[in-house]
C-alpha cells in the first residue's frame, strides 16, 4: 500500500486532502500581490498591456466563482520596512481567516473536519460593481452575520495514535484560528475570549480533554454523541448531491434525496459499537437500537485470530477468503441438500464459524482469509438484520449506514444490503453515506453556533478532490505540505515508488451475496485499495455565492451530462482522449508560465496528479461521486490550478484575438450590406463557422497547423452548408423576423453564453450579439469566471467589447450604456438618458471554470441577469452539446455547436465530425 508506515511518505502523505490543499505561504503572498493589484484599480486597460492584463489577478489561489465577500482594506498599512519586496500589510479590520475544528473522537479512530477560509478576492472591479447596479444585486445578507465562503477538510487517524492528531491540529495551527465573535462557542463572548474552545464529540472528547488542554492549551467543548450522528446524517443528506448511494449486488447507484421526503429514516451507525437511531428531523430523534457486535469486534476479534497488523489488512484478507471451510452451510447439515421448504439453499450460512466445532483443528488449521471472510460476513449480515426488524418495528422504509467499518467495502455493503433486502422481502432499502464515517465530528461541527452552515443548500457546495486524492484520501500522518514545491516533490516521489502509484492497485470487481447472500464473494484474488484512497471523500468548497440557474424548466430532474460515462465504452473512450491530449497541455501549459525549469516540474506534476486521477477513476469510475464527462472535462482544469497553471491558453488567446479583431470591421460591414433575412442566416453561420477554433478537440488542432487563423475560419465558413445535422434555423427565423409582414416583439434579453475566445467570440458571438443589440434586444454575455481551455473568461469580455467598439457604434453604444467601457465606466452613474436609452451589452461571469456548464451552480450575477432574460443562446460543444444539450428551459433557447469529435457525431446525431447543430426551443 502506497507511503503507509513510511516515515518520508508519512509526512507526504498530508498533501492528499489536508494539507495539499491549503498553502499557507501561499496564501499570504498572493494577499499581498492581490491588493497590488487592486490598488492599480484592477479595471481592463485595453488588449495591448499584454502581459500585465493578461497576469493573474488572484495570485496562486483560484477559486471557482470570485463573487465572494470583501476584504475589509479599510486603514490597511504596510508593516515595517516599506523597501521589503512582500512586505505584511496590516489589515486591523479583516477578521483573520478563520479555520475551524471539531472532532470525534471515538473507540477506534479520531475523525477531524476543520473548515478554512476562502481567500477573499480583493480586486475591485469596476465590471462586477455596475453588474451589480444594472442587475440590482444587492450586497444584502439575510442573515445578521455573514456565511463564510471556505472548505471543509475531512481527515481521520487512528485513535491510539492520538499524538499524530495533536501534531497534526498543531501543525496546521488549527486551533488557533477560532473567532469567538463569529463562531461563538455558545458561551458568551466574555467567558470565552482568551480561551480556546473545540467542539467535540465521542467518548474521547472525555477521556482526552485533559491531553487537548496540556499538548494544545485548548478546552474542549463536549457534544452528544447521538445529536451529532443525527445533525452530521441531517447536513450531508440535504446539502451534499451524491452523498448516499445504494450498493446492491456489485451495482453502486447514486440516490437523490428529495429533502422534503427525507424523515423518517433509520440511521445506522456502524463504528467500534452500533447505534440505530429513528431520525424523524432536525433534532428530532430517538435511539432505538444498538448492538457491541460492531466493527471492534471484527477488527478485533480478527486481529486475534489472524494476527493481522492493520483493519485493511484484515480487510483485504477477507477477499481471498472462503467462508465454506469454516461455517456450517445448511448443505453441511442435510447431506449437501437445500432445506427448499423454509427457503434455505445449501449454501446458506446455517452457523457462522458452525465448522469449527466439530473438527480436530486447531487456529493455525484454517486461512486467516477464510477466518476473515467467514467474520466480516457474520458481522456485517447480523448488522443488517437487526438494522431490518428496527426499521420494521417503526415502519421506516430507508436504512442509511454510517460509519467506519463499512470503508466503502463492496463486499460489507453488498452483505448488508442483501440482508435489509432478503428479510424485507424488498421492502426496505439500505443506503450509504459517502462521508460515512464523518456523520459525528460533522455534527460536532454544526454544533458550533452561527456558522451558518446549516442553511445551506446543495448548489453552494462543490467538492473538489485534491492531487492527493488519488493516493492517500484523507490519511494524514505528520505535518503538512508548507508550499507548492513541496506538494511537486510529493508527486515525484510517488511517481519514483513505481507501479504501485502510477497504476493504482486495481479493486477487485466487487464480489455479489448471490442466491440466499451466502455465496463466496466472487473477488477472489483481489487487492483491497489502500485505506484512504477508498476514503472517497475530497475537500468541500463552500461558495455561499453560487445559486441554482432561474430558467431551468425543471431544476429537479435536471442533469447537465449528455453522455452517461457509465457505459463502459463511452468511460474507456474519453479516457483515452483525455490522456492523448495531455503531451500537448503539459507543453501549452509550461510555454504559458515562460518554459523555466520550474514551469516545467510543475507540468510534470500536472500531468501524473491528472493521470493519476484517471486511473483512480478508471478503476472505479463513482469515486468522486456520479460521474460524467463534465466533471473529468472540469478535474483537468482543476488539476492544472493545482499546480499554479493560471492560464494555460494565454498566448493562444491572445493572438487569435488580435487577428480576429482586425478583421472584424470588415466582417461587419459585409453584415451590414445584407438584407435582414441573409443577415440573420449569415451570423448563425458565422458563429457555427467561428466554433472551430477549440483547443480542446484533437481534429481542430491538427487542423491548426494547416493555415492561418483567417484562412481556416474562411474555410469553415465556406463549408457551411444548409441543412445543418441539427437545423431549426427556420423556427428560429420566424422567432425572429415573423411571417407574413407581421414583425415580432423582440426579446427583452438575452444571454449569450460564449465559449471560445478568438474568432470564435469576436467573429461569431459579438456580430450576433450586435445584431440582438440593434433590434432593441439587451444583451449579457455570459463568460467563465476562470480559464479553461482556450474559453474566454468574463474578465477578458469587456476588453474585446471595448476593442470590438472602436469600429462599431452600436457595440460602443450598447457598452456604454451597459457600463462596459473603461472611459465611460466614471459616467455610468450620472449618464444621459440619452445614454440610457440605448439597450445595454453587459458581460457576467458564469461561476465556472470549466469547458462545460453545470447550470445547478452559476454564480449569483448570472441568477440576477436571468430575471428578465427571455433567450439564451449556449454555444459550443462543452455547453451545449456534453452538457444542456437536453435541458429545457423556462424561455427560448437556442444552441449552436459545431462537432468537433467523430464519436460524438455518430453517437448524438449519426452525423460526422465537423456537423453543425443549430437547435431551437421556445420556452417550455
Ligand atoms: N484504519 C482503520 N483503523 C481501525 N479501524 C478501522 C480503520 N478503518 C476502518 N475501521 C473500522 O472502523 C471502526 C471504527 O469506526 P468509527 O466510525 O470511526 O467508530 P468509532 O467512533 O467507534 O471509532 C473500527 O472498529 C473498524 O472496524
Ligand atoms: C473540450 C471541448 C468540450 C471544448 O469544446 P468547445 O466547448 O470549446 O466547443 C471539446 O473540445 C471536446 O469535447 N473535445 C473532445 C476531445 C477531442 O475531440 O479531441
Ligand atoms: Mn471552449
Amino acid at each position: 500500500m502506497a507511503g503507509a508506515g513510511d516515515k518520508e511518505e508519512g509526512e507526504c502523505l498530508n498533501s492528499g486532502v489536508g494539507g495539499g490543499d491549503i498553502n499557507d505561504d501561499g496564501e499570504e503572498g498572493s494577499r499581498v500581490d492581490a491588493l497590488r493589484e487592486g490598488g492599480c484599480g484592477g479595471g481592463f486597460q485595453g488588449v495591448t498591456g499584454r502581459d500585465r492584463d493578461m497576469a493573474p489577478i488572484t495570485g496562486n489561489s483560484i477559486h471557482r466563482s470570485s463573487s465572494r465577500p470583501q476584504l475589509d482594506l479599510s486603514k490597511a498599512a504596510i508593516q515595517g520596512n516599506f523597501e521589503e519586496k512582500n512586505p505584511t500589510i496590516l489589515l486591523p479590520n479583516q477578521s483573520d481567516d478563520i479555520s475551524h475544528l471539531a472532532l470525534d473522537i471515538g473507540g477506534s479512530l479520531i475523525k477531524l473536519v476543520f473548515f478554512s477560509r476562502h481567500e477573499d478576492d480583493p480586486v475591485d472591479d469596476t465590471r462586477k460593481k455596475t453588474v451589480k447596479q444594472r442587475l440590482g444585486l444587492s450586497n444584502i445578507c439575510r442573515r445578521s452575520y455573514p456565511i463564510l465562503g471556505g472548505r471543509l477538510h475531512f481527515v481521520k487517524f487512528e485513535t491510539h495514535k492520538i499524538n499524530e492528531c495533536l501534531d497534526f491540529i498543531d501543525s496546521k495551527q488549527l486551533h488557533r484560528g477560532i473567532d469567538s465573535h463569529r463562531w461563538g462557542s455558545g458561551t458568551s463572548d466574555s467567558t470565552s475570549r482568551g480561551r480556546v474552545v473545540i467542539k467535540a464529540t465521542g467518548g474521547g472528547a472525555y477521556k482526552f480533554a485533559d491531553l487537548f488542554k496540556e499538548r494544545l492549551g485548548v478546552s474542549i467543548e463536549k457534544e452528544d454523541e447521538m445529536d451529532c450522528l443525527v445533525a452530521g446524517a441531517n447536513f450531508l443528506l440535504k446539502a451534499i448531491r451524491h452523498e448516499a448511494f445504494t450498493h446492491f449486488e456489485g451495482q453502486k447507484e447514486f440516490v437523490q434525496i428529495d429533502t422534503n421526503e427525507l424523515f423518517p429514516y433509520l440511521l445506522v451507525n456502524i463504528g467500534s459499537g452500533v447505534s440505530m437511531i429513528k431520525v424523524d428531523g432536525e433534532g428530532k430523534f430517538q435511539r432505538v437500537s444498538g448492538t457491541n457486535v460492531g466493527g471492534g469486534t471484527y477488527w478485533g476479534l480478527g486481529r486475534l485470530l489472524t494476527k493481522c497488523t492493520s483493519f485493511d489488512e484484515l480487510l483485504e484478507l477477507s477477499q481471498r477468503g472462503d467462508n465454506r471451510t469454516i461455517d456450517m452451510l445448511v448443505g453441511d447439515i442435510y447431506g449437501g441438500m437445500d432445506y427448499s421448504k423454509i427457503g434455505l439453499s445449501a449454501s446458506t450460512i446455517a452457523s457462522s464459524f458452525g465448522k469449527a466445532i466439530s473438527e480436530n483443528k486447531e487456529l493455525e488449521d484454517y486461512r486467516p482469509e477464510d477466518i476473515s471472510l467467514s467474520l466480516l460476513r457474520m458481522i456485517s449480515y447480523n448488522i443488517g438484520q437487526i438494522s431490518y426488524l428496527n426499521a420494521l418495528r417503526f415502519g421506516l422504509k430507508r436504512i442509511f449506514f454510517g460509519g467506519f467499518f463499512i470503508r466503502g467495502h463492496a463486499y460489507t455493503m453488498d452483505t448488508i444490503s442483501f440482508a435489509v433486502h432478503f428479510w424485507s422481502q424488498g421492502e426496505m432499502q439500505a443506503m450509504f453515506l459517502r462521508h460515512e464515517g464523518f456523520l459525528g465530528a460533522l455534527g460536532a461541527f454544526m454544533s458550533y453556533e452561527k456558522h451558518g452552515l446549516d442553511d445551506l443548500m446543495v448548489h453552494q457546495f462543490v467538492e473538489r478532490f485534491p492531487m492527493g486524492a488519488p493516493y492517500t484520501g484523507g490519511k494524514i500522518h505528520g505535518p503538512p505540505l508548507a508550499d507548492l514545491n513541496e506538494k511537486i516533490s510529493w508527486m515525484e516521489k510517488f511517481v519514483q515508488k513505481g507501479t504501485e502509484i502510477t497504476a493504482p492497485v486495481p479493486m477487485a470487481k466487487p464480489g455479489t451475496t448471490g442466491l440466499g447472500g451466502f455465496e463466496v464473494p466472487s473477488s477472489k484474488g483481489g487487492t483491497l485499495r489502500s485505506d484512504a484512497s477508498a476514503l472517497n471523500v475530497g475537500v468541500l468548497h463552500l461558495v455561499p455565492s453560487l445559486e441554482v440557474f432561474p430558467l431551468l424548466a425543471d431544476a429537479k430532474t435536471y442533469e447537465p451530462n449528455t453522455i452517461d460515462l457509465s457505459d463502459q465504452g463511452e468511460l474507456d473512450y474519453w479516457f483515452t482522449v483525455l490522456l492523448e491530449h495531455l503531451p500537448d497541455l503539459v507543453d501549452k501549459a509550461v510555454a504559458s508560465e515562460g518554459g523555466t525549469d520550474d514551469a516545467k516540474r510543475r507540468g510534470d506534476a500536472f500531468a501524473r496528479a491528472f493521470s493519476a486521477h484517471l486511473a483512480r477513476l478508471m478503476e472505479e469510475p463513482t469515486a468522486y461521486g456520479k460521474l460524467g464527462l463534465a466533471n473529468l472535462l472540469e478535474l483537468r482544469e482543476e488539476c492544472l490550478r493545482e499546480f499554479q497553471f493560471v492560464d494555460a491558453y494565454r498566448g493562444i488567446k491572445q493572438r487569435e484575438n488580435e487577428a480576429s479583431l482586425a478583421v472584424l470591421p470588415d466582417l461587419l460591414s459585409e453584415i451590414d450590406s445584407m438584407s435582414e433575412e441573409a443577415r440573420l442566416l449569415t451570423l448563425i453561420e458565422g458563429v457555427l463557422a467561428a466554433n472551430i477554433f477549440d483547443w480542446g478537440s484533437r481534429a481542430c488542432v491538427d487542423l491548426y497547423h494547416k493555415g492561418t487563423i483567417i484562412e481556416i475560419y474562411r474555410m469553415s465558413r465556406n463549408k457551411m452548408q444548409r441543412p445543418w445535422r441539427v437545423d431549426d434555423f427556420d423556427i428560429f427565423k420566424q422567432r425572429m423576423l415573423g411571417t407574413g409582414g407581421e414583425k415580432p416583439r423582440p426579446h427583452k434579453r438575452a444571454l449569450l453564453f460564449v465559449d471560445n475566445s478568438g474568432a470564435d467570440v469576436i467573429l461569431g458571438m459579438l456580430p450576433l450579439a450586435r445584431e440582438l443589440l440593434r433590434r432593441g434586444t439587451e444583451v449579457v454575455l455570459v463568460g467563465n469566471s476562470l480559464p479553461a481551455l482556450n474559453d474566454v473568461t468574463a474578465m477578458e469580455l469587456p476588453d474585446i467589447v471595448a476593442e470590438a467598439a472602436k469600429h462599431c457604434n452600436i457595440l460602443r453604444r450598447a457598452a456604454e450604456a451597459g457600463g462596459l467601457l473603461v472611459d465611460a465606466m466614471n459616467n455610468t452613474l450620472d449618464a444621459s438618458k440619452e445614454e440610457l436609452s440605448f439597450v445595454p451589452l453587459m458581460v457576467v461571469e458564469n461561476g465556472c471554470g470549466s469547458p462545460c456548464i453545470d447550470l445547478r451552480q452559476v454564480s449569483s450575477e448570472l441568477a440576477a441577469a436571468a430575471k428578465d432574460a427571455d433567450l439564451i443562446v449556449l454555444e459550443g460543444m462543452g455547453r451545449a452539446l456534453h452538457t444542456n444539450l437536453n435541458t429545457r428551459f423556462k424561455c427560448d433557447a437556442l444552441k449552436l455547436a459545431m462537432v468537433k469529435n467523430q464519436r460524438l457525431a455518430e453517437k448524438l446525431f449519426k452525423g460526422k465530425i465537423y456537423d453543425c447543430v443549430c437547435k431551437y426551443e421556445p420556452a417550455a
